[in-house]
């Protein structure tokens, strides 16, 4: 399995338009700081979907990953644009999200104003009111042909979802709304979008319209392996395999007894209890009251949130099982 080992995203000429820093944060849309995961773990499956994802970007066709939280959708798509080598733009999804914060709005207006009165008896005055207009993320990307994250798209409404339509299939970014005479612009050839989501049923989620979908290749992710989420967590948290299995293992068959499925703690649960525990030196181990008392913070809720209304005592009563379980050696599947 390959480790890599990445400088911040904003280093791998992925960085955003001076100009929208300029605007003091109008296009909420927008974030200029990301990192890819620091030390990326890339296991056999993860490197050829990748490679696959790759091929359909270059082909022209925007590629879709889908699948529950925290199965590493955000880290595949930062990883497949840093391979693409063109600029990133990254769109966050969310349900106030408006076309301004994507094409750009009226900031103001400028205005010149020239009076001549060189001669006494003639007095001329010219007056001049422009509307001044920044273009927003999406224009600009759409224009120089960035990779286009939008991550969790599906968070934000589907009508604002429309502009991606013509985006995608007719290559041309429609200006609604605006005075000038251009309406459209026309896609760059090496722009290119990576959507990601979670799947219909989570909150706060909206349903895509089908138009959408069909111009998408869409992939569903499943987890990690136990092997490949502890090698993940080992080089995150620094901390040896044999501690990175013990914490992976033991969500694992947290997530397995209380029939969370898909939906329990994952990966990112394993992360955190990996890296408060290096980082407070709290022994890796059952018997441990910190560690207990740690694993217990993180995993009640996302694991009672399944469970009736005695929900947190059954979620804390399955957590210690679960710790006797792989403490005894006994491994979730
Ligand atoms: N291959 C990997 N190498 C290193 N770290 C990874 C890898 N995959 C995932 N991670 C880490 O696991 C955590 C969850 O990953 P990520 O945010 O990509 O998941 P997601 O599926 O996008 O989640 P959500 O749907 O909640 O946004 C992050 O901390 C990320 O850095």
């Amino acid at each position: 399995m390959k480790i890599l080992k990445f400088a911040p995203l904003a280093e791998l000429n992925c960085v955003l338009e001076e100009r929208f820093r300029r605007t003091e944060g109008r296009f909420k849309a927008v974030e200029n700081q990301f990192h890819l995961a620091n030390d990326l773990v890339v296991p056999p499956y993860f490197g050829a979907l990748a490679a696959r994802a790759l091929q359909y970007l270059q082909a022209g066709f925007p590629v879709h990953l889908t699948g529950p939280s925290g199965v590493g959708k955000s880290t595949y798509a930062l990883y497949i644009a840093s391979q693409l080598n063109r600029r990133v733009t990254l769109i966050h999804g969310n349900h106030e999200m408006a076309n301004d914060d994507l094409l750009g709005a009226a900031i103001g207006f400028s205005h010149k104003k020239t009076v001549d009165n060189y001669i006494r008896t003639v007095y001329k005055k010219e007056e001049e009111i422009k509307k001044l207009r920044v273009d927003g993320p999406l224009i600009e990307a759409v224009k120089n042909g960035h990779t286009v994250i939008y991550d969790e798209f599906t968070r934000s409404r589907p009508e604002m979802n429309n502009l991606f339509l013509s985006i995608l299939e007719e290559k041309v970014l429609p200006l609604y709304g605006r005075t000038e005479k251009v309406s459209y612009v026309p896609v760059h050839p090496g722009f290119s979008m990576i959507f990601t989501s979670n799947p219909a049923e989570y909150a706060g989620v909206f349903q895509t319209q089908d138009a959408l979908l069909d111009r998408l290749i869409t992939i569903h992710l499943d987890r990690y392996s136990l092997e490949e989420e502890a090698l993940i967590v080992s080089e995150k948290a620094e901390i040896s395999q044999e501690d990175a299995g013990f914490v992976v293992g033991l969500v694992a068959a947290v997530r397995e007894s209380a029939g969370n499925g898909n939906y329990g703690p994952g990966l990112r649960a394993a992360i955190m209890i990996a890296t408060i525990a290096k980082r407070n030196q709290i022994p890796f181990h059952s018997d441990d009251e910190a560690f207990q008392s740690l694993c217990k913070d993180i995993l009640t809720y996302p694991v009672s949130r399944n469970l009736s209304l005695s929900g947190k005592h059954e979620a804390q009563r399955i957590i210690q099982e679960a710790m006797l379980r792989v403490t005894n050696g006994e491994t979730a599947t």
